[in-house]
């Protein structure tokens, strides 16, 4: 597969596909009936391989041709067919891509000008923070909350190092936004966290250092992160992946995001924003056509419902400070 890293990097693996076609792969010519097919879970993915679990086993499998260029993405709910023994040296096939309910976009950088969707169907969004070493970085918070409402999923707040420095300057930064929050420390249960993972599927994200692989080998014990990233599942260094993995958690999933220090925004409109701020979305139906509801906007309905007091300061306040991170340096967040 090394002509798929070859080609250089704006292409996608679908490109790369269709120029295959027609290479020295052999065509199956008993090809299974996709009535047979059982659904699975897209739990890993690598350079066009993705390992699904099937029936709570593990298969690897590749895409069919037939699915054309749309990706298939870490959280995805697939068909497969073919050999799911999941033996050494088997490979099922991939033949369809259910409906997502919800995706998550990686931002572009340097080394990938493409936004691309990491993973699918999340229903909550973890942003690991640590109180202290490094310090917060509130604009990194502010940009994964924008990215959580306009994909549709919960937010949750997980404060790390809380036995290093007090979370109460933080939480009264993310009061009024009515985010739920755990904090954690080395000596601190893990008991109010489990119960708010339980059965969802949760993307945990954070910067470098804030204690994320700490938190996931205690959620998860037996599971190092880090080794068991690099030697099971790309084969390079995790700082350099941005691959995305499930792991089975209480019912539900948490999928780790290696690399991947900030979401796409620059889709977002303003309006995506709003929505996450039912209580302040009614007024935003008045304002003009493409209002920005910043400090400055003409005729803005926020801004008059705020002036009348029928808007919550704090709530706009806050609304205007993620629509503000959402128009940054979309970098700024991104570990190099
Ligand atoms: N004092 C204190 N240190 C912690 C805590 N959690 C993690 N650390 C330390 O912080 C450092 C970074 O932790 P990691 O779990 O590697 O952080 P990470 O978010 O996975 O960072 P990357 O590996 O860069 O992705 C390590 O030295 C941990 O021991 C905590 O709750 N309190
Ligand atoms: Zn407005």
């Amino acid at each position: 597969m090394s002509r798929t890293r070859g080609g250089g990097r704006h292409l996608d693996e679908d490109d790369i596909r269709i120029r295959a076609r027609g290479g020295s792969r052999p065509r199956t010519r008993t090809r299974p009936k996709h009535e047979n097919a059982v659904e699975g879970l897209v739990t890993a993915v690598d350079r066009g391989r993705y390992r699904c679990l099937v029936e709570g086993g593990r298969v690897v499998a590749m895409k069919a041709r037939e699915l054309g260029r749309g990706s298939i993405v870490v959280g995805d709910r697939v068909d497969v067919v073919g050999d799911l023994s999941g033996r050494p040296d088997t490979l099922a096939r991939i033949v369809r891509v259910r409906e997502r309910t919800s995706v998550l976009r990686r931002t572009a950088d340097d080394t990938d000008p493409v936004e691309r969707v990491i993973v699918a169907n999340a229903d909550q969004l973890a942003i690991v923070c640590s109180l202290a070493d490094p310090a917060p970085q509130p604009r990194f918070v502010d940009r994964c909350l924008v990215a959580a409402y306009d994909a549709g999923l919960s937010p949750l707040l997980c404060l790390t190092k809380a036995d290093l420095a007090d979370p109460d300057a933080l939480l009264r930064m993310y009061e009024p936004l009515g985010v739920p929050f755990e904090v954690l420390s080395p000596e601190g249960g893990l008991t109010g966290l489990r119960e708010r993972l339980a059965e969802r599927t949760t993307v945990l994200v954070g910067s470098s250092g804030v204690g994320k692989s700490t938190l996931f080998n205690r959620l998860i014990p037996g599971t190092d992160r880090a080794v068991g990233h690099v030697n099971a599942v790309t084969g390079r260094g995790r700082h350099t992946s941005t691959s995305a993995v499930a792991l089975p958690f209480e019912g539900g999933w948490l999928i780790d995001t290696p690399g991947v220090r900030s979401f796409g925004l620059a889709h977002i409109a303003p309006e995506d924003v709003v929505g996450g701020f039912p209580d302040l979305a009614g007024f935003a139906l008045d304002c003009p056509a493409g209002c920005t509801h910043r400090e400055d906007a003409e005729d803005c309905a926020i801004g008059a419902a705020l002036e009348r007091g029928e808007a919550d300061p704090a709530r706009v306040a806050s609304l205007r400070r993620l629509l503000a991170g959402r128009e940054g340096d979309a970098d700024e967040d991104v570990e190099p």
